[in-house]
């Protein structure tokens, strides 16, 4: 099966990598093109063009980073819409509003193509290890055609029906978590400056347990926040979110101070490290007032 794959950042291409051993035959494009060089070499074409990949792949999978990103590799020049047709699919896998995924699904329809949502939860390792969550919906039948590839990138799939809700839900899921790591980061400072072991407060976390506090608890510790997820990501996330609730009138003041947060460490320039990195800001102007 020949796939496309455009945007190989952290999960792009770790993904793309993972179709490749699996025995997808794997056309890649990025807009820094010199990062296609390490996916040549574990066999994948590469295109010059969005448009050029599409216009040798059955389907094409996109990863990338926000909004602006989703919308310009298929409105621009050299874009998807130059290329997408009938019997051709596009599936944007990138977190974005349900706007942005109505305007692709609008133009990639009206060209004769099928297109199909599909966000994932999971970070960096989950891609590495096939492991991901995948959050579809759109077209049934490209769907369908992708449970092969969807199979090889995840553990589990859900078709949640019409364009829009795949990317609510993501939305949804990645408020929560957001809300969660803040919530967290001040559960450890308040540990910290109470004299109490942040690490104990780690093994014996009771009820609130949870894989992601495992996982980013003992870096967090050691202030060390290696990009899995970066952060400038996680606070367009809550943006997003934020503006969902808007929508529906939806108070959400708990994920609006979990936002303030994301953005004042974006503002110091912590934008690219793990979201985790938020909890610089709760050590900063945490209960007691000093840095730790
Ligand atoms: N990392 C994670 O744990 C997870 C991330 N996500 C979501 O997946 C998507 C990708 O995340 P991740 O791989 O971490 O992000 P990265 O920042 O590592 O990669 C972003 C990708 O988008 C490309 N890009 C950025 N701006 C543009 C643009 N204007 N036009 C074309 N391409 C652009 C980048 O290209 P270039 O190399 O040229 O900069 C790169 O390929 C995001 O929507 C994120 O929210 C979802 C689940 C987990
Ligand atoms: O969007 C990113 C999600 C990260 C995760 O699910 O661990």
């Amino acid at each position: 099966m020949d796939v496309g794959f455009l945007g190989l950042g952290i999960m792009g291409k770790a993904m793309a990598l993972n179709l490749l051993r699996s025995g997808f035959r794997v056309t890649v494009w990025n807009r820094t093109l010199s990062k296609c060089q390490g996916l040549v070499e574990h066999g994948a074409s590469m295109g010059e063009t969005p448009a050029a990949v599409v216009s040798k792949s059955k389907y094409t999978i996109a990863m990338l980073a926000d909004p602006n990103a989703a919308l310009s590799v298929v409105f621009e020049k050299g874009g998807v819409l130059e290329q997408i047709c009938e019997g051709k699919g596009y599936i944007d896998m990138s977190t974005v509003d349900a706007d942005t995924s109505l305007k692709i699904n609008e133009a990639i329809t009206n060209k004769g193509g099928k297109f199909l949502e599909a966000p994932v939860s999971g970070s960096k390792k989950p891609a590495e290890d096939g492991q991901l969550i995948i959050l579809a919906a759109g077209e049934k039948e490209l769907y369908d055609a992708a449970i092969p590839a969807f199979d090889v990138l995840g553990k589990k799939s859900f078709f949640l029906g019409s364009v829009g809700n795949g990317a609510n839900m993501k939305l949804v899921v990645n408020m929560v978590m957001g809300s969660m790591m803040n919530a967290f980061s001040e559960g450890l400072s308040l540990a910290g400056s109470s004299g109490l072991s942040q690490q104990t407060f780690l093994d014996d976390l009771g009820a609130i347990a949870n894989p992601m506090f495992k996982l980013k608890g003992p870096a967090m510790i050691q202030s060390s926040y290696p990009p899995a997820f970066p952060l400038k990501h996680q606070q367009k996330d809550m943006r997003l979110a934020l503006a969902l609730g808007d929508e529906n009138a939806v108070s959400m003041p708990v994920a609006a101070a979990a936002n303030e947060a994301f953005k004042k460490a974006r503002s110091l320039g912590l934008g690219d490290l793990d979201f985790s990195a938020v909890h610089e800001i709760v050590k900063v102007t945490g209960s007691s007032g000093e840095a730790k």
